[in-house]
């Protein structure tokens, strides 16, 4: 049916295998969870498929039970990457299992070629299906793409080696061996050459797109409160500025700052002003709408952004965030201090995105009104897009 021969696609099967060993052993050790042993799995599965080829120029026991045992160990190994992958302790009892299963199934039907494909048929298909709960429950893997290519490929691998179990059960494929180059048999050493493929390529997406999304965490975050930093909030911001000029709706800004911080680190020590912090981010962003953006913008400062938000409704949250942190005591290890705010409001109509400069220094003016002012309080700022006109002035 195809014109490669067996032999050939063994080759192209252990080629790509060894190929993507290579891609994985070329990731950072850091990040390769789960590489480790689906390179093995890889290893498993060629040796597989040579044994497969070395049917007849080795004895039965090797080419049937051991290589049979070793594909329900390469599936073993799959699922072994995938937990591993997923931060999780390696499942021993659903890995060995079938290992052991298919072993004594194959030595017990070795001489038997219709019940060792229908035992293939029914035994690794289910690995499959356990590798892929694995993936997939309790909820779909955030790496989709990866996800998605992996389970395509070991899918692939499931249900041909399940309709070859069928159409043997149902006596439609030749009985006397596997090397006859009739289509089916082609058709699944061609498969296991694209589910080597498939697979692993869906393996490395994972780990690819796992990456990604830490590189991203970590360079938009504060390290030590995991608010949004400087970088992330300013470019929002100049996002949310653009979108809001365009659409004409509001957008309000707040800049939070703790009060009388440096007496605090100066009293109690550094550590218990990092707790100070951390508490105060976690009150901030807990009462937050899921539009709105809370971050680090200094030391002990903050900056919110509250798009499609008219100044008096800003206000009025800014003032029920003063009185939270006002009315809760930081109850972190070693710091029962009872911190307070000063937050400077600014938010208006925006009409391009040359405001942004001018909404932050009126949020930043009305923050230095509120020290001024005793601290522990909100001044809203007024802010007036026009150039020539003042920027902001604090109404107490
Ligand atoms: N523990 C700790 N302290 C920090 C951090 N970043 C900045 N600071 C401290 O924050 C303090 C800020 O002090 P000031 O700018 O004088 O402000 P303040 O004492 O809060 O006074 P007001 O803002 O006027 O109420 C300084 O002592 C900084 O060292 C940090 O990450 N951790």
């Amino acid at each position: 049916m195809l014109p490669l021969d067996v032999p050939t696609m063994l080759l192209m099967t252990a080629a790509a295998s060894a190929t993507m060993a290579l891609s994985m052993a070329a990731v950072r050790p850091e990040r390769r969870e789960g590489m480790g042993l689906w390179a093995l799995a890889l290893v498993l599965h060629t040796i597989t498929y040579l044994l497969f080829t070395l049917r007849g120029a080795v004895p039965a026991w090797a080419s049937v039970v051991l290589a049979n045992t070793l594909l329900a160990g390469t599936f073993a190994l799959a699922l072994a990457a995938v937990r591993q992958f997923q931060g999780h302790g390696l499942p021993w009892r659903r890995m060995l299992v079938p290992v052991l299963a298919m072993a004594l199934l194959f030595a017990w039907f070795q001489d038997d070629y219709r019940a060792c494909v229908i035992v293939a048929g029914v035994v690794p298909p289910l690995q499959v299906a356990l590798v892929l709960w694995a993936l997939w429950r309790p909820k779909p893997p955030a790496q989709m793409r990866g996800a998605v290519l992996l389970t395509a490929g070991l899918g692939l691998q499931a249900v041909l080696l399940a309709v070859r179990g069928a159409l043997a059960a149902l006596h439609s494929i030749p009985t006397q061996g596997l090397l006859r180059t009739d289509g089916v048999q082609s058709l699944t050493f061609m498969a296991a050459f694209v589910v080597v493929i498939l697979a692993s390529l869906g393996f490395i997406l994972m780990a690819k797109d796992r990456a990604d999304a830490n590189n991203h965490y970590f360079a938009t975050r504060d390290a030590l409160t995991g608010l949004f930093n400087r970088r992330a909030l300013l470019l929002a911001a100049r996002r949310d500025v653009a979108v809001a000029a365009r659409s004409h709706e509001p957008y309000a800004l707040m800049m939070v700052d703790i009060d009388h911080f440096k007496a605090v680190n100066d009293g109690h020590g550094h550590q218990v002003g990092d707790q100070i912090l951390c508490h105060v981010a976690g009150l901030l962003s807990a009462r937050l709408r899921a539009q709105d953006m809370v971050g680090r913008y200094g030391g002990e400062e903050f900056l919110v952004l509250l798009p499609n938000t008219a100044q008096q409704a800003a206000a009025e949250l800014a003032e029920t965030l003063r009185s939270a942190v006002a009315q809760c005591p930081c109850a972190r290890e070693g710091c029962a201090i009872t911190a307070t705010v000063s937050i400077g409001v600014c938010g208006g109509q925006l009409h391009g995105t040359e405001d942004w400069e001018r909404l932050l220094r009126c949020a930043d003016q009305a923050l230095y009104a509120a020290k001024a002012a005793g601290r522990n309080r909100v001044v809203s700022g007024r802010f007036v897009p026009e150039a020539a006109q003042p920027l902001a002035t604090p109404v107490i």
